[in-house]
């Protein structure tokens, strides 16, 4: 294919009657797994490398809506365009304002359809390599009936033939526009969907086969089967933790590594490794709450590579071991035993270092001090301790 432009357009600008409840956003806005339905719709045209800019046709009195869907802003998002009182009309204005710097290619799409996949996007993106139009649709799967104005049955239609058209529908982009701008000119607003117009432009439309989760949200309860969709693809996860503990003696030395933080003092600490046993504990926190072992057992003291070794190295083995399970420390908890030196004055540094170490917010790293009132081996000065705990989310 040579090498040509693509747009997304997402229309956004209805009302979502059919969905509303009282003090509830549009369903565009309303929250689906977390994060709002049509910050969806953006993320999956934002998974597909060929599609360049993506424009979302807004309801003017939605901007503080809006603004909240995309502070993420994805780098390919254009201004917002203000859309019009029907889908036609809103499709309309956003090609006009994409126009100013026309693709080759548009992909139009429903806010409404968050659950649509970059495989089903990319679907109609090559359909268009051979056709002027193309749309994702599925084939009618349950049998037709006609209705009387009572509500008793006409007749059976047959469904051969018959599919369901949902979006992403593309088209070449100076196609589509032309078409809309020509049926507004003849006071035609009566189309459901652009692909309609575009078999009314004498367009050439494919049909592309997309899957049944590509629905649209009409009613609250599509909003739930929606919901119950996404959170049923999550792994369920589960909260373990684990607690480690460690002792390094002083020794003759002029400083001492707490915590990953290098502290000058009059003692050094006496260690195969730097003999930080804050980061110590640390460690067989993580490898408690995961059931994998203790420090010892990973780098042996007996291994010469880890004589020495800055025991953020044994850290961050630890943290990786959590990741490569699938899983995700929530929080660490260190107190730190000593008479000295005094913990106090490098508490921030500590916390920084280790929620930096495991790559987590500094909010969910504490580190505590305490002397132990002069008594036992840490208050008669002889070494150091620390105690740790650790709770990681992990698949269950
Ligand atoms: N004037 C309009 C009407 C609809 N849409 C968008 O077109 C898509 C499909 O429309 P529909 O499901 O009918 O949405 P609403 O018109 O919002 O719903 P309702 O008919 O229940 O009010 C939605 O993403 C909707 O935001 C739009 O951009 N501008
Ligand atoms: C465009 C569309 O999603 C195709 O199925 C649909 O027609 C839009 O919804 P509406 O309820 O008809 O506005």
């Amino acid at each position: 294919m040579p090498l040509v432009t693509a747009a997304a357009l997402i229309v956004a600008a209805g009302r979502g009657s059919r969905a509303s409840g009282s003090g509830l956003p549009p369903k565009q806005y309303a929250p689906l797994a977390g994060r709002p339905v049509l910050t969806h719709a953006i993320a999956a045209f934002h998974a597909v490398p060929e599609i360049q800019r993506i424009a979302v046709v807004i309801h003017p009195d939605d901007a503080e809506l809006y603004a909240d869907c995309v502070r993420l802003a994805p780098d390919r998002l254009l201004a917002p365009v203000i859309g019009g009182a029907t889908r036609q009309e809103s499709v309309r204005l956003g090609l006009e304002a994409l126009s100013a710097d026309a693709p080759d290619l548009v992909l139009i799409h429903d806010a409404a359809r968050p659950l649509v996949s970059p495989d089903t996007i990319q679907g109609v993106l090559d359909a268009l390599r051979n056709h002027e139009g193309a749309l994702a649709a599925q084939p009618v799967a349950d049998t037709l009936k006609r209705a009387h104005g009572d509500g008793t049955v006409s007749d059976t239609l047959s469904r051969n033939g018959l599919w369901q058209a949902q979006t992403p529908q593309g088209f070449r982009f100076a196609l589509i526009r032309a078409a809309h701008a020509r049926a507004a000119a003849d006071g035609r607003d009566d189309f459901t969907d652009d692909a309609a117009l575009a078999e009314w432009a004498g367009l050439g439309v494919a049909l592309v086969a997309s899957p049944r989760r590509n629905f649209k949200i009409t009613t609250q309860e599509d909003l739930a089967m929606a919901e119950n969709l996404l959170r049923s693809n999550e792994p369920r996860l589960e909260t373990r933790t684990g607690t480690g503990f460690d002792v390094h003696a002083f020794c003759e030395g002029d400083h001492v590594w707490v915590g990953g933080v290098r502290i000058a003092h009059d003692k050094g600490l006496s260690a195969h490794s730097d003999g930080d046993a804050p980061l110590h504990a640390l460690t067989d926190a993580l490898l408690g709450a995961i059931g994998e072992g203790d420090i010892g057992q990973h780098f042996p003291p007996s291994d010469p590579r880890w004589k020495g070794a800055a025991s953020h190295i044994f850290l961050a083995d630890a943290a990786q071991r959590v990741a490569t399970r699938g899983g995700r420390i929530v929080n660490v908890d260190l107190t730190i035993l000593c008479e000295t030196p005094r913990i106090g004055p490098h508490r921030d540094a500590i916390r920084g270092r280790v929620a930096e170490i495991l790559g987590l917010d500094v909010a969910r790293v504490s580190v505590k001090a305490t002397t132990t009132e002069r008594l036992g081996f840490t208050g008669r000065g002889e070494g150091l301790a620390a105690m740790a705990a650790a709770t990681v989310l992990m698949p269950a």
